[in-house]
């Protein structure tokens, strides 16, 4: 089993948005490794990362990401720092990975001040957003197959691309 498409990119660019719209687009279940994560642990992210720490958090979702790519036939999304993973993004090889870009004042827009992401829940989440796009954009584009910016685009026009950005099947 693989996965139709796997998608990737920093926090609030649409992975959970754009995946649920193009799994009912194609007919197939949607998964995202957060919530698998989460199903796993018994806790939220936030709670592992405050509880743990980000290292432990990381461990668990390269595991979660192993296991979706050879259990899931639908769309997934993985988490947004997934591909900070050297090993996770060598899985990705031979995959068809989409990369949702977002620039730096929509993405700190969509997410907003949400405690729900632990790595922006800081006094700064602007500093944080910005350093955190530098530091994964090669990463983001090392696994991509295919990347499609989403600043200013309705997320029915985003997941059209995405499709269109994907090899017959
Ligand atoms: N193309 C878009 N245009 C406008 N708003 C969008 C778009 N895509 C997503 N959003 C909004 O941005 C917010 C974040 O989207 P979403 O939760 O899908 O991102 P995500 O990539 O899954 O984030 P995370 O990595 O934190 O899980 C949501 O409120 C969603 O409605
Ligand atoms: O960008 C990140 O590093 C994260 C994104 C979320 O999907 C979660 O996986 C977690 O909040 C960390
Ligand atoms: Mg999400």
């Amino acid at each position: 089993m693989t996965p139709v498409v796997v998608l990737v990119g920093p926090p609030g660019s649409g992975k959970t948005t754009i995946g649920t719209l193009l799994a009912e687009r194609l007919g197939v279940a949607f998964r995202d490794t957060d919530a698998d994560v989460e199903r796993a642990a018994g806790r939220t992210v936030a709670e592992i990362f405050t509880e743990d720490g980000e290292p432990v958090f990381r461990d668990m979702e390269e595991r979660a990401v192993a296991t979706a790519l050879v259990e899931h036939d639908g769309v997934l999304a993985l988490g947004g720092g997934a591909v900070l993973s050297a090993e996770t993004r060598r899985r990705l090889a031979g995959h068809r990975v989409a990369f949702l870009s977002v620039g730096l004042a929509e993405g700190v827009r969509r997410t907003g001040l949400s405690t729900a992401r632990p790595l922006l829940a800081g006094v700064n989440p602007r500093a944080t957003f910005r350093t955190l796009l530098e530091a994964r954009l090669p990463l983001y584009r090392e696994v991509a197959t295919v990347e499609v910016d989403t600043d200013g685009r309705e997320p029915a026009e985003v997941a059209e691309s995405v499709l269109a950005g994907l090899p017959a099947r």
